[in-house]
């Protein structure tokens, strides 16, 4: 199925994703998605030149897809986690500029809608200008898009700004479609270090309803009534895409590459090698860090659990290969066109660089999904049918911990939350947690592994054909098509 060149037809789809891994990758599955749909739909996929190449490791996205570049105008992705701040100010003034002129270069068809991510807003303005339709979309939890929307109320309500160590445990019971939550389980941008950038958030989704359309990366029957709130506070069109995730490549082997020699399929080989549900996951995103005396205790914990793991280490790989003993059995391999090291820790456990986690999370070894519970991760876990272990960093972090742990009732906290609870978690504590959780025989282990193959049924019925996100994928293009013929 190849692109359609005849302009008269094509629905010309131009998606500007905010620079970061947890918001590229749902904005490409779902561009995969919609060119599945039909070769009558071309997509140009806007990124800066850095991360084409950081994407260019990946398996090829379908003809009807093109990636189109604007220079490196913002801090590397290297080190963003340092100045985050700095790094959003840069999106939001350095941007803009590049991406027009990159429009007016673009061939024709003029883009028929432009997919831009949320926190971007500019995007907006210039849809306006060209007279081309926006569609806003939202990375996150629609339950976090709700407390933005309605921050008004939190300071109605005397709830901000809050001294989050003294009223953590205050209920904000009168945001719509929200049960009630503790303060200290809202974004970590209400209260202490992050404060200064809660304006980021709430000016982002009050722009949205001068978007013509909002597509929410969630299952509609996770969050139905959040969902239907916001349908009732916001008239622009509103879709529940779905996760967003990669499941239609699973048991598609290209995304794992043929050279398991080199190793990038070592990890799967050794999963394969494992007994069942035996295998902590190990995760904590794809930039941000817990501190260092922190993370030599989650070190020493899991090692003093004696659970077996796989571990994506990013650059701490020597640190945890110290911590964790073993014997190291050391192999390299070529990824991403750079030289990386695999250790196999005496068959126990596994560090990798990186790795195909939605892969992972369904493998029948993986047993449990150690998270930092950024959105993308979240879903991924729920779609897997695993429970979690949470240990939320910032931002919807947070939030997303509090509805794995409390709503959906397929997870524990391993960090406890902000505020008064903020402690150090020690490797005695993180080895008995580890331990309880992975149990496979125990009453409450069972009811929770119970309640996540339950959920996983609900994602995979929303994706099947007839299913709320696949209707809502369909309407959506309907829509974009018909406005385009007007
Ligand atoms: O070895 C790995 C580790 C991660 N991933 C992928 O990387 C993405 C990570 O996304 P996410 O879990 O959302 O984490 P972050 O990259 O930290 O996401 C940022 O963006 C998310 C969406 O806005 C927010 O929910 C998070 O708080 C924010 O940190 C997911 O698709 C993972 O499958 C891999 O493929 N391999």
């Amino acid at each position: 199925m190849g692109p359609n060149n005849n302009p008269t037809t094509i629905c010309h789809v131009v998606a500007m994703p905010y620079p970061g891994r947890g918001h590229i990758n749902p904005m490409m599955n779902f561009c995969k998605l919609l060119s599945s749909k039909s070769d009558e739909i071309l997509i140009t996929f806007v990124v800066t030149e850095e991360w084409l190449g950081f994407l260019s490791s990946e398996p090829k996205p379908p003809a009807n897809i093109r990636f189109a570049t604007i220079p490196n105008v913002i801090p590397s992705e290297i080190g963003r986690a340092g100045d985050l701040s700095g790094f959003f100010r840069a999106i939001m003034t350095k941007m803009e500029e590049p991406f027009e002129r990159l429009l007016d270069r673009l061939e024709l068809p003029k883009p028929s809608v432009m997919i831009y991510d949320t926190y971007m807003t500019w995007p907006v303005g210039v849809g306006n200008r060209r007279d081309i339709p926006v569609a806003s979309f939202w990375t996150q939890q629609v339950s976090v898009f709700s407390v933005y929307y309605h921050f008004d109320l939190l300071k109605f309500n005397g709830h901000f700004p809050i001294d989050v160590s003294e009223r953590g445990n205050e209920l904000v019971n009168y945001i719509p479609g929200i049960p009630p939550t503790r303060i200290a389980d809202l974004p970590t941008v209400f209260y202490g270090d992050a404060l200064k950038l809660v304006h980021i958030p709430c000016e982002a989704v009050s722009r949205v309803p001068k978007a013509q359309y909002l597509l929410l990366t969630s299952i509609y029957e996770l969050e139905s009534q959040t969902i239907d709130a916001i349908k009732s506070a916001i008239p622009t069109p509103i879709y529940s895409i779905g996760p967003s995730i990669p499941y239609f490549r699973l048991g598609d082997n290209s995304s794992l590459s043929t050279d398991s020699q080199n190793g990038e399929s070592s990890y799967v080989q050794w999963l394969d090698s494992q007994p069942k549900s035996s295998v902590l996951y190990i995760s904590q995103g794809s930039f941000l860090s817990v501190s260092r005396t922190q993370m030599d205790e989650i070190i020493a914990g899991v090692d003093m659990s004696g659970v077996r793991f796989l571990w994506v280490t990013r650059g701490d790989a020597s640190r945890i290969k110290g911590g964790c003993g073993g014997k190291d059995n050391r192999k390299s391999i070529q990824e991403a066109g750079k030289l990386y090291l695999v250790f196999d820790l005496s068959n126990k456990g596994m560090l990798v660089p990186w790795c195909d986690q939605l892969k992972v999370l369904c493998h029948p070894s993986v047993g449990g999904f150690w998270t930092h519970c950024g959105w993308n991760s979240t879903k991924e876990g729920v779609f897997a049918g695993i429970p979690f272990l949470t240990y939320p960093i910032f931002w919807d972090q947070v939030p997303n911990s509090k509805a794995i742990v409390e709503d959906w009732k397929i997870g524990r906290k391993v960090r406890r939350g902000m505020g008064e609870e903020e402690h150090l978690v020690t490797r005695e504590e993180i080895a008995g947690i580890v331990q309880r959780f992975m149990d496979l025989e125990s009453d409450e282990g069972k009811e929770m592994r119970g309640r996540a193959k339950e959920l996983k049924e609900v994602c995979r019925r929303a994706i099947s054909k007839g299913g709320s996100a696949e209707t809502a994928i369909d309407a959506f293009i309907q829509d974009i098509s018909r406005r385009r013929d007007r």
